[in-house]
């Protein structure tokens, strides 16, 4: 069997996916997620000036080899484009070895550790109440865990927050990026207050989640995590950039509240030190980024090891195709923790066809061979591709800050 035919499409059914398709002699294919949000077109150009010419005439089934020819091959490891590049390719072979061998993906993996994968989803609020409103919301579609970000008095647009209360979140929200302005103590004072008022209101029962998207230094991390000790969190995500991993040494040090990160990071070498110590939780790197389902697995099997569980990355500015794989991924995977699910529009569902169901705060995966999502090209081209940037942040005296 050969690899005949790949191509990669871009479609936008209100955001940017990128999906590339692998083709076989034999009539078969599969298709993987290549999305990098606001970064799209760099993997599409690495896929089809770099990696596509070489799939051509090769073995779809050597999943193994082509996993490596691509990432020693190209001689320069890792980062996001390759990575991405990397995932796409292997996602689509794993789709093509699993209808194959007539089986959902769970099932070549190892098959189900569980009946179903507990997702979080996000509420979010311009201030306190709207924010709680929401949290009931999601509790009443039948939700067990929810993430909560508000607007924080003073700081007039902030990460996870929609300018309106009741839009979705987007954050690629302009052709180039928007500026916005960011302030640590504004956001420190504020955040323990939000989340007394959801323990308040929703009891201890409900697993409760917080993003601060890389925003603070490693002692204000510290300081966080320590003033919401009180009220449980299932985790706190992203406290610091964690380009240097020993940062985390110190977080851990000063506090019990569990630490989750990982969606930026592209190899097991981003995290390994942070796994080998135990300075974290949860690892969130999810398959689309990180080379796909061949390497996150190792990710995961190092992970389980130091009693790290998954809690894979799961914004709409991943396509179907990635939350479809991972849900396969979560339902195998030993040391599974939580899912992260926001649902993508009605327009994206319909370019992407699936067979994974959310029911009572939890994924179904399917039993479709493969992992269960398809596209739709012809309705997929109705959508054209339209550049959209994140926003950077600045500090109130204009320095350039983390978003
Ligand atoms: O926890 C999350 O879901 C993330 O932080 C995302 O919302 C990122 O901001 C987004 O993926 C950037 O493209
Ligand atoms: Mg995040």
């Amino acid at each position: 069997m050969k690899i005949e035919q790949a191509y990669t499409i871009v479609t936008s059914p209100g955001r940017n996916f990128v999906t590339l398709k692998i083709v076989t002699d034999q009539g078969e294919y599969g298709i993987g997620d290549a999305t990098l949000n606001g970064r799209e077109m760099a993997v599409v150009a690495y896929l089809e000036e770099h990696v596509i010419p070489t799939l051509i005439g090769r073995d779809p089934q050597r999943i193994e080899d082509i996993w490596h020819y691509l990432y020693r091959g190209a001689y320069w490891r890792r980062g996001p484009v390759t990575m991405t590049a990397i995932a796409a390719v292997d996602m689509a072979l794993w789709d093509i070895k699993a209808k194959l061998a007539e089986m959902p993906l769970y099932q070549l993996l190892g098959g189900k550790s569980r009946d179903r994968v507990m997702v979080y989803g996000h509420a979010t609020g311009r201030d306190i109440d709207a924010c709680l409103e929401e949290v009931a919301r999601h509790v009443d579609e039948g939700y067990k865990a929810v993430r909560v970000q508000a607007g924080i008095p003073g700081i007039a647009s902030i990460y996870g927050v929609a300018k309106k209360d009741g839009e979705p979140y987007e954050p690629a929200d302009a052709d180039l990026p928007a500026e916005h302005v960011w302030s640590t103590s504004k956001y420190l004072n504020h955040v323990p207050k939000l989340f007394a008022a959801v323990r308040e209101r929703f009891g201890d029962d409900l697993h409760v989640l917080h993003d601060v998207h890389h925003r603070l230094t490693p002692i204000e991390a510290a300081r966080l995590g320590k003033e919401v000790e009180p009220y449980h969190l299932f985790w706190l995500e992203d406290c610091v950039p964690a380009e240097n991993q020993e940062a985390f040494g110190l977080i851990r040090q000063h506090t019990t509240t569990p630490l989750a990160v990982g969606e930026v990071f592209n190899s097991l070498f981003d995290a390994k030190t942070l796994i080998e110590n135990q300075w974290i939780d949860y690892i969130r790197t999810t398959l689309t980024h990180a080379g796909g389902i061949t390497h996150v697995r190792r990710i995961a099997d190092l992970a389980g090891l130091y009693h790290v569980r998954t809690g894979f990355h799961g914004p709409t500015d991943l396509s179907p195709v990635c939350l479809g794989a991972a849900i396969h991924f979560d339902t195998w995977v030993p040391n599974f923790g939580i899912q992260e699910y926001m649902p993508h529009t009605s327009a994206t569902d319909e370019v992407f066809p699936h067979d994974y169901r959310f029911e009572n705060g939890h994924f179904i995966v399917g039993e479709t061979p493969g992992h269960g999502v398809d596209i739709d090209e012809q309705l997929a081209k109705q959508y054209p591709y339209k550049r959209a940037s994140l926003p950077v942040n600045r500090l109130e005296d204009g320095t350039l800050w983390h978003w």
